[in-house]
């Protein structure tokens, strides 16, 4: 199926995407809608031959197997032997789902009422500090502990009526440092978010944040939440039972927002309106489970970026939202897409037979259009561009702000469609310049056009639109993982780095020597030590 979809590329490369337009039902044919989000993907090289033998390749892998397998709670994790079952952690239904025989539904929605019941207290002032009502919750976490509450608390602002939340995810000392600042320790709660409670960053950061809190309070561990599956250790390091909201080893860290994670992000917004987030997700997952690949929203998705980056190897891929307070999905994308589908072997341990997952990046809309867009419309490179918008602001007084950001997320997908000729571009500037000058300026001034991009519409960004949005991206990364043969669910690529970073911190400190370092790294070690 792969040599089907490069040779059927190599027929349909040279053509502009423009001319796909002739066809008047172009837009409507090549979009489609799931629940309050649009998803048009019609600025794209994908014609009805091209999607129909994307569907066979994802048909051919066993998509819909392996996505059965997923939601009930088959191990196909198989490297760490474990399920994958975020999706139970939105299932508010209670539909049973089964881990070994056993229904996972009553501890989840357990946690899920007991997580709402101590937000409800820490809003409404019933936890107190020791100084008094909750002000500032400090979260704890790196990675997957922390970009999901972190992108959402932002994303949802406009619901956020809880005690201020802060995000700490460095091992720097910058960051717990600059955001512990200003705060009242006898006024803060620290919420330490770690799956493992284990990783370096997050316990040394709780360890500085209750070194500062026993500064003014007597009781520092009564101030601590801990969110893990690690309960033993919770205990070790003195929070109380109550105030351990665990989860089981299926929920994957980068896919763990949902549950127990997510407790920063539910004390700002309430549980009502956390809720409805996961509502929203669990609107997707029903879609996803259910509906054609042609109409399936996550698996369109993934085959365009199967497309864009296995098929016509565009290296990169560009997510664009035109709303400020989705400043951070790029980030959070990078890990879940990046971590789950940057594998280097199938689930067999083979080598794979096409390139892994893109690179992911981006930053909102205008802002980038002031920064890296020029490469995006110019440079020799190809990226593929994810824009995204909403029909409404929050902000009515300032509604033609919303209508000018709109505006412009139209134009640059317009732009990089149709782009500038060269006659274009001479008319441009015909006034201004003449004769070779003329040709020259002309040249700068051509936008060659024919880049694909897709659009992803939504009503407002309503805690339940962001379920959807995020469950989309989700499934989309499981869809391209199950094409690409790979385990999306584990991270091995991350442990070595955390190895060496052990053996070098003795040489750091001084307290050993560089043994068996290259010559770069006793060089850098050398003028850390000097310059310390
Ligand atoms: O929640 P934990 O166990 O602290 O892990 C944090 C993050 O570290 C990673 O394991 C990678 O190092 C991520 O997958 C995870 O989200």
């Amino acid at each position: 199926m792969w040599d089907k979809l490069k040779a059927h590329h190599a027929q349909v490369a040279d053509r502009s995407i423009l001319s796909l337009f002739e066809t008047p039902d172009r837009a409507t044919g090549f979009s489609a809608e799931a629940g309050a989000l649009l998803f048009d993907f019609s600025k794209t090289n994908i014609d009805a031959e091209g999607l129909s033998l994307l569907i066979d390749l994802a048909e051919d892998a066993g998509l819909a197997e392996r996505r059965e397998a997923m939601f009930i709670g088959a191990r196909i994790n198989e490297t760490e032997g474990r399920a994958v079952l975020h999706t139970a952690l939105r299932n508010l239904d209670a539909t049973p789902v089964e881990v070994d025989g056993q229904d996972v539904m009553p501890e989840v929605l357990e946690t899920l009422d007991r997580m709402e019941a101590f937000a409800s207290d820490v809003r409404a002032g019933r936890f107190k500090g020791q100084g008094g009502a909750i002000t500032d919750v400090v979260n704890i976490g790196i990675g997957g502990s922390d970009l999901g509450p972190a992108m959402a608390a932002i994303a949802l602002k406009p619901y956020a009526d809880g005690p201020r939340c802060h995000f700490v995810s460095n091992v720097d000392g910058a960051h717990i440092a600059d955001t512990l600042r200003g705060l009242d320790p006898t006024t803060t709660l620290v919420i330490v978010a770690s799956k493992t409670f284990t990783t370096i960053e997050t316990m040394t950061n709780a360890n500085t944040a209750r070194r500062w809190m026993a500064e003014k309070v007597k009781d520092p561990a009564a101030q601590f939440v801990a969110l893990s599956t690690a309960a033993r250790r919770t205990a070790e390091f003195g929070i109380a039972a109550e105030r351990v909201f665990g989860f089981a080893d299926w929920v994957g860290g980068r896919y763990s927002m949902w549950g127990p994670i997510g407790l920063s992000l539910m004390i700002a917004i309430g549980g009502g309106d956390f809720r409805a987030m996961l509502r929203g997700a669990q609107a997707m997952d029903r879609h996803f489970r259910t509906a054609a690949p042609a109409e399936n929203l996550p698996v369109l998705l993934a085959l365009v970026g199967i497309w864009h980056h296995q098929i016509c190897g565009y290296p990169t891929r560009a997510v664009l939202p035109y709303e400020q307070r989705l400043a951070r999905l790029p980030a959070y994308l990078q890990q879940l897409e990046m971590e789950s589908n940057g594998k280097r072997v199938s689930m067999d341990g083979e080598a794979l037979q096409v390139v892994s997952g893109p690179v992911v990046w981006g930053e909102p809309g205008t802002n980038g259009q002031h920064a890296f867009y020029q490469l995006i419309h110019q440079g020799t490179e190809v990226v593929p561009c994810e824009f995204m918008f909403a029909a409404k602001g929050f902000e009515s007084d300032l509604h033609y702000q919303h209508q000018l950001l709109v505006a412009n997320c139209l134009a640059q997908s317009e732009a990089l469609l149709k782009g500038r000729s060269l006659d274009e571009a001479r008319a441009q500037v015909s006034g201004k310049f003449e004769g070779e000058e003329l040709e020259r300026q002309a040249q700068h001034r051509v936008f060659p056009g024919n880049r694909p991009s897709t659009t992803l519409a939504y009503p407002q960004l309503t805690p339940g639109v962001l379920g959807q949005i995020v469950a989309l991206y989700e499934h989309r990364v499981f869809v391209e993982g199950v094409v690409l043969g790979i385990n999306s669910f584990d991270q091995w690529g991350v442990e070595l780095g955390k190895e060496l970073a052990k053996s070098l911190e003795p040489m750091v400190t001084g307290e050993a020597e560089p043994v068996g370092k290259d010559s770069s790294t006793r060089l850098l070690l050398d003028y850390a030590k000097a310059k310390a």
